[in-house]
C-alpha cells in the first residue's frame, strides 16, 4: 500500500470571522509538504482571514488547524511558518535599512542577545541576492518602490528558513519582471522542500506558478491541480453569478463574501 504524502497543513471544519461576519465556514484544507498551493478567490472571499487563522492571529470559531502537526501559535514559536503580508506595517519614516529589515527574519535563529552571527549575515546576503536587491541593501525601506518593498519582505521571510511559507498577494502591484522573479524564488523554495501557500488574483499565471489551486469563497469551492480547478463552472462559482446563493450566515451581513464583485478589481 502506498502512503499518502506528508501533510504540511491540515485544516478541518474551520470557521472564522469578525463580529457579524462569517468570513470562513467549514473550510477543509490539506497541503502536501513540498508543494506550492495558490489560494484564489474574489475580494472578500476570506483569503486574508485564512492566513490570520493559520498564523494563530485569529482564533477559529470552530474547527482545527495543524501546521506540521502543531497548532498555529506553537508552530509560529517554533519557526514552522513564515509570512509575507499583503500590507506592511513598518513606519517608513524610520531609518531602517533594507538589510536590517531583512535581518529581522533571522530572529528565530538568534540567541537572546539577538546579535547577528556569520550564518545570519550570510542568510541575509543570499536572500537579498535571490530577490535582486543586493545593490539596494543600504537604502532605507522607505526609499524602495512598492515592488521592491514586496521583494524585500519576501527576502525577510526567506531568511527565516521556515518549512512553511504563507504569502498574501505578493504579486499585487508588481511588474512582470518582479512577478517572474518571485515565481522563480517560490519554485526554488518548493524544490528545496518548502511548502508554499500563496494568494493571488493573477489567474493567467496560475498553471506556471502552482501545483495545486484552492478556490475559496468562504468555503472551499474546489481544490486540486490548476487544470482541474480552473474550469468555467468553478470560476463562475467563485467569481460569478452564483455567489450569493449559498445561504450562509455571512450573506445576511454586508461583507464582501456575500457580494458579487469583478474578480480582478
Ligand atoms: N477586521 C475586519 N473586521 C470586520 N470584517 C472584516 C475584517 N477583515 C475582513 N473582514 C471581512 O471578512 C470577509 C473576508 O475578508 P478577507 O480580508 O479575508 O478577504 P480576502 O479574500 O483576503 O479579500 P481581498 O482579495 O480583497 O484581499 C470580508 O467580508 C471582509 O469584509
Amino acid at each position: 500500500m502506498t502512503q499518502a504524502p506528508a501533510a504540511a497543513v491540515e485544516v478541518s471544519g474551520l470557521s472564522a470571522g469578525y463580529p457579524g461576519v462569517l468570513a470562513l465556514q467549514g473550510v477543509d484544507l490539506r497541503l502536501t509538504a513540498g508543494t506550492i498551493t495558490a489560494l484564489v478567490g474574489a475580494n472578500g472571499s476570506g483569503k486574508s482571514t485564512l492566513f490570520s487563522a493559520l498564523l494563530g492571529l485569529r482564533a477559529p470559531l470552530a474547527g482545527t488547524i495543524r501546521l506540521y502537526g502543531k497548532p498555529p501559535q506553537q508552530a509560529r514559536r517554533r519557526n514552522v511558518v513564515s509570512y509575507v503580508p499583503q500590507h506592511d506595517t513598518i513606519d517608513h519614516t524610520f531609518p531602517l535599512t533594507v538589510a536590517q529589515m531583512v535581518m529581522m527574519g533571522r530572529i528565530p535563529h538568534q540567541g537572546p542577545t539577538r546579535r547577528p552571527r556569520r550564518a545570519d549575515r550570510a542568510a541575509v546576503a543570499e536572500a537579498l541576492e535571490q530577490v535582486g536587491l543586493a545593490e539596494l541593501r543600504r537604502r532605507t525601506v522607505g526609499e524602495l518602490s512598492g515592488g521592491q518593498r514586496r521583494r524585500a519582505f519576501l527576502a525577510r521571510s526567506l531568511t527565516q528558513q521556515a518549512p512553511l511559507m504563507l504569502l498574501d498577494e505578493p504579486f499585487a502591484g508588481v511588474d512582470r519582471g518582479s512577478e517572474e522573479l518571485i515565481t522563480a524564488t517560490l519554485h526554488a523554495l518548493r524544490d528545496a522542500g518548502t511548502t508554499v501557500l500563496v494568494s493571488t488574483h493573477h489567474l493567467d499565471s496560475l498553471a506556471d506558478l502552482a501545483d495545486e489551486v484552492v478556490l475559496l469563497h468562504r468555503r472551499v469551492l474546489a481544490a486540486g491541480p490548476p487544470s482541474a480547478v480552473l474550469t468555467e463552472s468553478t470560476l463562475a462559482g467563485a467569481f460569478g453569478t452564483v455567489l450569493a446563493d449559498d445561504g450562509g450566515a455571512a450573506d445576511s451581513t454586508e461583507d464582501g463574501a456575500g457580494r458579487q464583485e469583478a474578480p480582478w478589481s
